[in-house]
């Protein structure tokens, strides 16, 4: 198959929040229950935290007044009532503790439970994907969704929902707290807060759009990692290093930039907010003295009050905080989503193909990917049942399109592809590939045993069949001569077995999974002469009885074919068997006769 050129994604437009939330709404629906025990935690153990400053303040003021009795002789410090406060703050700490954990078990069930799923629904879209949409997302992209946004989606989540319940519970008993204490004290703390609301606002709009940029470089630098990675020898081999280097520099430059500034002004924030909060601090601790002067409020209730505007202070950074995360959560949320909402491709007949009886037919079919540029110009040919009909041409002539059309991962434009004489349109697509097995030049074969890959093709073949299936297609041997045989594991990449024994794989295990229309597309790298013969021998033996098509670029290979059509940019310019095309003396005849002079220098 020819190279596609890579497609970089669009700039991405800024996150629709609305939408976003919707969508993480929906993902919280079904977990109702745990959610609102989530929230009733939360509440137990606030409360109980915000309690404590009150029994505090008490207990210092029964110090503080102790000591004054001790100094006027009149009676000592209550050790009793003092006990029973401390104990009781003891109590209040515990209580408060268990609840917090709960709220986290049951937060977290519920936010793997969201990640588990995501996880899945993405999986499984891309297995339902139309073929052009998997084609024109980078695999590196399509990785990080399901990888880093789902982890960013599942952290966002989880810190958002502790931390904002916890501050908005916080902020409500606190205040409420403060009020008991002294209203003026409360009225000083609180204006100080739409000052920082603002402030907190203003950062976060700005550090937004950094954050989501910053995931779009992402997606893009795994992308690119990955290719390295996988094209590490063709890399090498063309001494592209450099360029490579470049590119992913380029990259990697603007997520550093990018990265930082979001970081930058979310850290900000932190300062702003401590400012202000000691501000707050100076102005309480002015009035309360006056207070205390005035005896309008006792020692303790000063030392509860500092307390409390701390803790007042604290939910608002952390809700500051929370707020980067949840952007972070939300634009990830709207990556996992826009994949999500991605159309599958469409199935609309459910009508079975039992049996191939006739053949298959091409009538003045025409194509093309994009819509200025015909790949494929009104073709028409018929294969018979048990026919083998080789397709060759140069490259880049639309062969692999031809296969990928009967497969119907394309719809065609114009004409049909019918088999027993009703297009395959009229087919449910699933039922149309399982009668097609396919031998492609990238052999594909999974970090699994030897004996696994093969049985790829038919879950339920037994060791024997596996056995029988090699040795068809003369991979027996080999097999047997690895130091595990049938159960050694191929790893990653495959690469601790030669290219020309993947094939034979490959091609055991399409034998294996006996289908009636077989497509081959012939390996052009090169192999060594035995192994070529083998697998030359193994694909007539995978043929025999079978309605085949060969996309043959080595022509000796296909003499015995029941019919040659040549294609030449997306048209047929010969077609007949070998004896007929060598008459013509056209491509065929020049082509053939080049490559065997090309084989005997
Ligand atoms: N997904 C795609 N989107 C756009 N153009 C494509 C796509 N796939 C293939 N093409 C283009 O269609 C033309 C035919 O490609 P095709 O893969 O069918 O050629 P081929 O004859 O099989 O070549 P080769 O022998 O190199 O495998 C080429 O110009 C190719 O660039």
């Amino acid at each position: 198959m020819s190279p596609r050129p890579l497609k970089r994604k669009p700039p991405e437009k800024p996150v629709n929040n609305k939408k976003a939330i919707k969508n993480i709404l929906t993902l919280l629906k079904d977990h109702k229950l745990k959610l609102t025990l989530t929230v009733i935690c939360a509440v137990i153990s606030t409360a109980f935290t915000i309690l404590a400053p009150l029994l505090i303040g008490q207990a210092t003021t029964m110090i503080y007044d102790g000591i004054n009795r001790m100094i006027s002789n009149s009676g000592s410090i209550d050790f009793n009532g003092l006990i029973n406060i401390l104990i009781i703050v003891v109590i209040l700490y515990v209580i408060s503790s268990v609840f917090t954990y709960l709220q986290s078990f049951f937060l977290i069930e519920v936010t793997t439970k969201i990640s588990y799923d995501l996880r899945e629904r993405l999986i499984e879209k891309i297995l339902k994907l139309p073929m052009e949409k998997v084609e024109e997302n980078k695999r590196g992209d399509i990785l990080s969704r399901v990888t880093n946004d789902v982890d960013s989606l599942q952290n966002g989540i989880t810190q958002s929902f502790i931390q904002l319940t916890t501050a908005v519970i916080t902020l409500i008993g606190v205040f409420i707290m403060m009020l008991s204490i002294n209203l003026w004290m409360t009225l000083a703390t609180i204006t100080l807060v739409p000052i920082a609301l603002l402030l907190m606002r203003f950062m976060t709009r700005f550090s937004q759009k950094y954050f989501l940029r910053q995931l779009e470089f992402k997606g893009s630098l795994n992308g690119q990692i990955e290719e390295t990675f996988t094209g590490h020898d063709i890399i090498r081999v063309f001494n592209q290093e450099e360029i490579s280097m470049d590119r992913f520099e380029s990259d990697n430059e603007k997520w550093f930039t990018h990265e930082w500034k979001s970081q930058f002004y979310s850290s900000l924030n932190g300062p702003l907010m401590n400012f202000i909060s000691n501000f707050t601090y100076v102005v309480v601790a002015v009035l309360g003295a006056v207070f205390v002067l005035q005896k309008v409020i006792a020692v303790g209730d000063i030392l509860a009050f500092f307390q409390y505007t701390q803790s007042f202070n604290r939910p608002i950074q952390q809700i500051t905080r929370v707020m980067n995360q949840i952007q972070t959560a939300m634009a990830a949320s709207e990556r996992i989503f826009e994949f999500l909402e991605f159309e599958d491709e469409s199935n609309p007949s459910d009508r079975q193909i039992t049996e191939i009886k006739d053949g298959i037919t091409f009538e003045n079919v025409s194509f093309s990917y994009t819509p200025n540029e015909k790949i494929i110009k009104n073709l028409s040919f018929d294969v018979k049942k048990g026919e083998k009909i080789a397709i060759v041409g140069e490259t880049g002539a639309g062969k692999t399109t031809i296969i990928k059309l009967l497969m119907r991962f394309y719809d065609i434009n114009s004409g049909s592809i019918k088999i027993d004489g009703i297009d395959i349109e009229e087919y449910d697509k699933d039922s149309l590939r399982s009668h097609i097995g396919m031998v492609l030049q990238d052999s594909w074969l999974f970090s699994d045993t030897i004996s696994n890959n093969i049985r790829y093709g038919n879950l339920d073949a037994s060791d024997d069949e596996i056995i029988d299936a090699a040795s068809q297609v003369y991979a027996d041997d080999f097999v047997r001569r690895l130091s595990d045989g049938y159960e050694s594991e191929l790893n990653e990449d495959t690469d601790n077995i030669s290219h020309g024994q993947k094939q034979l794989l490959t091609i055991a295990r399409t034998i294996l999974s006996q289908k009636e229309v077989l497509i081959l597309d012939e390996a052009t790298s090169s192999v060594d002469t035995r192994t070529e013969k083998l697998i030359q021998k193994a694909m007539d033996r995978l043929m025999e009885g079978k309605t085949s098509f060969i996309i043959a670029h080595r022509l000796s290979t296909i003499r015995n074919a029941d019919k040659i059509i040549v294609i030449e940019n997306g048209e047929i310019i010969e077609q007949g068997n070998h004896e007929e095309l060598l008459a013509l003396k056209g491509y065929y005849y020049h082509t053939l006769n080049s490559q065997l002079k090309e084989n005997m220098n």
